[in-house]
């Protein structure tokens, strides 16, 4: 098995050291790298160094090179897109990044409509539904492969979680589901249901447990503001993003079974969903069982506290609202 996988968006903060972390999983024997910007070429010239099986090759936009990045491509994960900066929200990015996704999410409908697609450009909560749509409208969609990449929130949850508890070093052992979007309050961490449990001691602290579920939420402006104007989140997102796509590869490739994920996959007509969250939304993150081909399963979002199905309300107050501005600025433009 060898494995093509493209990174589109290769050269930035994000892209380049996931790809460079994509360069190791030896499953991967063809790494290309897609940017607009020229340094692209550079970058497998330099990664294209390391001992492992993936041969690297560089494209840049004006070269076709979106073509050569997505032909035969088995996973395509797309960092493209402006980050926020201070005082931004991730909606703000909306105007520059919804038309980058939509051509790129073309580019995969023309050359590649089979490759699981993994989504980082913000706003996810909408730029998923963008890249739905085309695949829609070009008539190779599968709800099944098509993951909006909430890995850092998940990630943030265990760290955080650990610091709250007095315990920083532990982040490892905890596994926290998070579900809903990725954006502020739609990011909804169930703390209750961690694996192990979080200590009772945190849940009899009310103000300590909203500081900790607030943390988690706004953990993005956190890297935001500490950047000062040079962008969001990049390693830890690097991280994340090869997580996720490490997880996929090893479900969807290797055989592996019963790996289980939160992502932001679309859940339209699933009842299970529809019960636990009171609406027929057509995307939301959920744990979601990995396999050939991509969702093999949604697991359920487990029993809610009363704090949680609190959460869950403001989540619901602005995650529609976004999923509809995807689809519209899709939908919109074929009138
Ligand atoms: N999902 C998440 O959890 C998460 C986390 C962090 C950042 N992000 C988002 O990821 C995106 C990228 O962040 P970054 O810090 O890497 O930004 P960056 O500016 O450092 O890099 C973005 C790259 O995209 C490239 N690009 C722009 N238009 C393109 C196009 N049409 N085709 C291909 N490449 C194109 C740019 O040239 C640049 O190299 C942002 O939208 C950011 O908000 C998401
Ligand atoms: O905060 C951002 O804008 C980037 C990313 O979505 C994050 O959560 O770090």
């Amino acid at each position: 098995m060898g494995l093509k996988t493209a990174v589109l968006g290769a050269a930035g903060g994000i892209g380049q050291p996931l790809a460079l972390l994509l360069k190791q999983n030896p499953a991967i024997t063809e790494l290309a790298l897609f940017d607009v910007v020229p340094v692209v070429k550079g970058v497998p010239a330099d990664i294209g160094h390391v001992d492992t099986p993936a041969v690297t090759t560089g494209y840049v936009k004006d070269e076709d090179g979106l073509k050569g990045a997505l032909t035969g491509a088995d996973l395509v994960v797309i960092p493209a897109g402006v980050p926020r900066k201070p005082g931004m929200t991730r909606d703000d990015l909306f105007n520059i990044n919804a038309g980058i996704v939509r051509d790129l999410a073309q580019g995969i409908a023309d050359f590649c409509p089979k490759a699981f697609v993994l989504i980082i450009s913000n706003p996810v909560n909408s730029t998923v539904p963008i890249a739905a749509e085309v695949l829609k409208a070009a008539g190779v969609f599968d709800p099944k492969r098509v993951f909006g990449v909430t890995t850092l929130d998940v990630v943030r949850a265990s760290t955080m979680s650990a610091q709250a508890i007095g315990k920083p070093n532990s982040a490892p052992e905890y596994t926290i589901p998070v579900v809903g979007g990725h954006s502020g309050v739609t990011i909804l961490p169930l703390l209750s249901q961690a694996q192990p449990a979080l200590p009772k001691s945190l849940f009899d602290d009310e103000a300590k447990l909203k500081e900790l579920v607030k943390r988690i939420q706004f953990g993005g402006d956190e890297v935001v503001q500490a950047k000062a104007g040079a962008g969001s989140a990049t390693l830890s997102m690097a991280y994340a993003g090869y997580k996720f796509a490490a997880q996929l590869i090893s479900a969807a490739f290797e055989g592996k079974t019963g790996v289980v994920a939160p992502s932001y996959v679309y859940v339209k007509g699933n009842a299970d969903v529809t019960k636990a969250i009171g609406q027929d939304l057509a995307f939301f993150s959920v744990p979601v069982e990995l396999g050939p081909n991509g969702v093999e399963k949604v697991h359920p979002l487990g029993d809610l506290t009363a704090f949680e199905k609190e959460l869950l309300e403001a989540c619901l107050g602005e995650l529609p609202g976004s999923i509809s501005k995807g689809e519209s600025f899709i939908q919109g433009s074929k009138l």
